[in-house]
């Protein structure tokens, strides 16, 4: 093994307890006990598991926490109700509709539904916006999580390359950004892209979000590399990452594992996210 492990568990550890700490003061100061409702529609397994793990964390930090369930037959127009009811509820500080919704209701109308201040996941289309202007605004848990896990490697990235496989809305376009942001030359491939390979040899960090069981092989990564893997499949009982773990961490310089790397620390930045939304009623 020659790669240094990432490791987000022990990480998110840390950033919790900062946030125990900050709870405390919050309470103690200015009565506020940090609020999340987490909306879920359907009846979707892993959906489940993260929504309760989402619940745990809360509750292991001190904050007051709801959360939802309804069945996948809700419409459009009852979710846009509920979230309505939690934009005009004081004890709620983020709102978080758990991503898939089923089929039929648009998940970006949804979204835009939540008020911006409230939006922990930034998935409004004024937090995207503003996070591609470059300004203040609410940055999506898992990308984020991505940087601070890149930032604890210590190693200085600016003007190198990053490949990102992926460009969905919640992990792959906004990690772009914020890599930009971080000053790389960024690389976002994805299903059409022709060479991948090509791309990724290049890289001196890769951010694999495709959620494709092991697609990147130890050969297609460049010695030294920063390797994220933010890919998480089931495969029977196992959880299983897009990056080929044991061949990739003999060639990279710092690696994630899966379990126990970005997973960690989506949840560790969605109770950041919610702290700052309650911090901001003090002002
Ligand atoms: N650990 C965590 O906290 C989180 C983990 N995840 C995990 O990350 C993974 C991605 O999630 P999400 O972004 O929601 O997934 P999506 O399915 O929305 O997006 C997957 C992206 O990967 C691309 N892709 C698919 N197959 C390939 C391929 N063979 N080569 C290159 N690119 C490919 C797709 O391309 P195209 O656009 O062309 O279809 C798409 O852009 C999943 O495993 C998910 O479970 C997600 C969120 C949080
Ligand atoms: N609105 C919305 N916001 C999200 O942030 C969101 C979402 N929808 N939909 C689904 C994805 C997925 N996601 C994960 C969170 C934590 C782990 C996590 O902690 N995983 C553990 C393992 C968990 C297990 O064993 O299954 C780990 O990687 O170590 C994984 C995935 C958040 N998502």
């Amino acid at each position: 093994m020659y790669a240094n492990i990432l490791d987000g568990r022990k990480i998110s550890q840390e950033i919790r307890k900062n946030i125990m700490d900050e709870v405390h003061k919050l309470k103690l100061n200015y009565g506020i006990t940090p609020g999340l409702s987490v909306i879920i529609v359907g009846d979707d397994e892993a959906s489940h598991v993260y929504v309760s793990m989402k619940e745990k964390a809360c509750k292991m930090v001190g904050f007051h926490s709801e959360v939802y369930k309804l069945p996948k037959e809700t419409t459009q127009d009852q979710l846009i109700k509920l979230i309505d009811g939690l934009n005009h509820n004081d004890k709620i500080h983020g709102i978080l509709v758990q991503l898939p919704l089923p089929e039929g209701i648009d998940e970006n109308l949804i979204n835009s539904h939540i008020l911006p201040s409230k939006d922990v996941d930034g998935f409004h289309a004024i937090n995207t916006g503003n996070l591609l202007l470059g300004e203040e605004s609410f940055i999506p848990c898992t990308p984020r999580g991505i940087i601070e896990l890149i930032k604890r490697t210590g190693e200085d990235i600016t003007g190198k390359h990053a490949v990102v496989v992926g460009r969905s809305n919640i992990v792959g376009k906004p990690v772009g950004v914020l890599l930009l942001r971080e000053n790389m030359t960024v690389t976002i491939c994805h299903s059409k892209t022709k060479n991948i390979e090509e791309h990724l040899r290049m890289a001196d960090v890769i951010v694999a979000a495709a959620g494709i069981p092991e697609l990147i092989k130890g050969n297609m990564i460049k010695k030294d590399a920063i390797v994220i893997d933010a890919g998480t499949r089931k495969v029977g009982d196992k959880l299983v990452g897009d990056v080929e773990f044991k061949e990739a961490s003999k060639v990279a310089s710092w690696i994630t594992p899966v379990p126990g790397g970005v997973g960690p620390m989506t949840i560790a930045m969605l109770l950041e996210n919610t702290l700052k939304a309650a911090k901001k009623k003090c002002e």
